[in-house]
């Protein structure tokens, strides 16, 4: 089957927007990409993922590239090839890893962005960057500042609105300054105007996946944030969102530092990495924003807008409201807690298989791209 993309480049926006909006990204040959990755050269490959392998390459121009390839062909890894382009092709912010190109020759569909030299926030966290500690405590807080713009980006400034599905810390990329790089729009969702949600297979990572979405299947921008919250967390503490506590059970991230947080020790819950190197004021502000974008109902959450206000710290008035909320006075002991991490798979990143809870979609009037997911 012929590659056809979901979208007409610039389709859907108006004249002044199409201006604006001029494609940066052309598509590539296959023989352009083997190439420039020597191949596909097993010593190119920087790491794999749902989709397939991602490789680094150089063009003749002498510009780095990372190359994702489509493991293997189907009409639904077609599909989500196609959301992916379509998706990046629309979205252009500084805190979301642009597009350069496509390839579908065949049955082979590759995907073509910017190099990102620092790799992923995970590979700093508790990969293969970990020992080397390049994560202070400032470019922390421009990592969570910037990746909480890029998906603010998604979810209020994009049309249609985007929800992403899968934030967490393999997909946060980071450029040669350590800025941000929001990445992996292969689930997201695009959510037609006037729609509170959409209900859909689960997909995303455990650890980061918002109750209601793993429960019922209803995807909303509210889910994003609980990841992002699971994230902030994640970036403030070193930890991973689900943790070993003994041989039989685990323990999330959210249990372990909300009860913390309650009795204002902040500072047992920053990465001991930091060595005691961190603003003590932002340290607070992240953690209490974590917390209430990990809030268990969804309506409680911040939006990413306010997220956005808060970690930046403009309105102290705000800040006073955070710490004042509900959710820090009583909160239940870990302990007393029926424990929901004792099923939690063995590796927080692995990947929820489709679990069908309800395939048809809840809204009325949807762009294709939404009805053929
Ligand atoms: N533009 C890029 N620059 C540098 N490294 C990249 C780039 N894109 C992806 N990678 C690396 O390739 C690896 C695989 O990425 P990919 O997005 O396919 O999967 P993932 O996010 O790790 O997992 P999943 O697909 O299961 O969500 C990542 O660990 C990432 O570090």
């Amino acid at each position: 089957m012929a590659f056809s993309p979901l979208f007409c480049c610039g389709k859907g926006l108006d004249r002044n927007e199409r201006k604006k909006k001029q494609p940066t990204w052309r598509v590539f040959s296959l023989k352009e990409l083997h190439a420039a990755t020597n191949n596909f050269n097993y010593d190119n490959k920087l790491g794999e993922g749902g989709f397939g392998s991602v490789y680094w390459g150089q063009l003749w121009d002498g510009s780095q590239i990372a190359v994702k390839r489509l493991k293997v062909w189907s009409n639904k890894a077609d599909m989500e090839f196609a959301v992916e382009v379509e998706i990046l092709a629309r979205v252009r912010h500084k805190n979301l890893l642009s597009l350069r190109g496509y390839c579908a020759e065949g049955q082979e569909r590759l995907i073509i962005y910017d190099y990102m030299p620092n790799l992923s926030l995970l590979s700093h966290l508790h990969g293969q960057h970990s020992a080397e500690c390049l994560l202070d405590w400032n470019r922390r807080i421009n990592i969570a500042i910037g990746s909480a713009e890029g998906i603010a980006y998604l979810h209020h400034h994009s049309t249609p609105h985007i929800i992403h599905r899968d934030v967490k810390a393999s997909n946060v990329l980071l450029d040669s300054n350590f800025v941000a790089q929001v990445a992996d729009f292969g689930f997201a969702k695009l959510i037609p105007d006037g729609a509170t949600h959409v209900t859909t297979r689960v997909k995303g990572t455990l650890g980061y996946l918002a109750p209601e979405y793993a429960m019922l299947g209803k995807a909303s921008e509210s889910c994003d944030v609980y990841s992002f919250g699971i994230l902030l967390l994640e970036l403030a503490s070193g930890k991973k969102p689900i943790e070993k506590v003994n041989v039989t059970q685990k323990r999330t991230i959210v249990d372990w530092a909300l009860p913390i947080a309650c009795e204002g020790k902040f500072n047992e819950l920053v990465d001991p990495k930091l060595n005691g190197k961190y603003v003590e004021d932002e340290l607070k502000r992240v953690i209490l924003v974590a917390l209430l974008c990990a809030h268990t109902q969804p309506e409680r959450r911040p939006t990413m807008l306010e997220v956005l206000e808060l970690l930046k710290g403009e309105s102290k008035e705000k800040i006073a409201k955070l710490e004042n909320d509900e959710l820090f006075k009583n909160p239940i002991p870990a302990d007393k807690k029926e424990s929901s991490t004792g099923t939690a798979e063995e590796t927080s990143d692995a990947i929820v298989e489709e679990k069908r809870v309800k395939d048809e979609l809840k809204v009325e009037t949807e762009p294709a791209i939404v009805e053929q997911i």
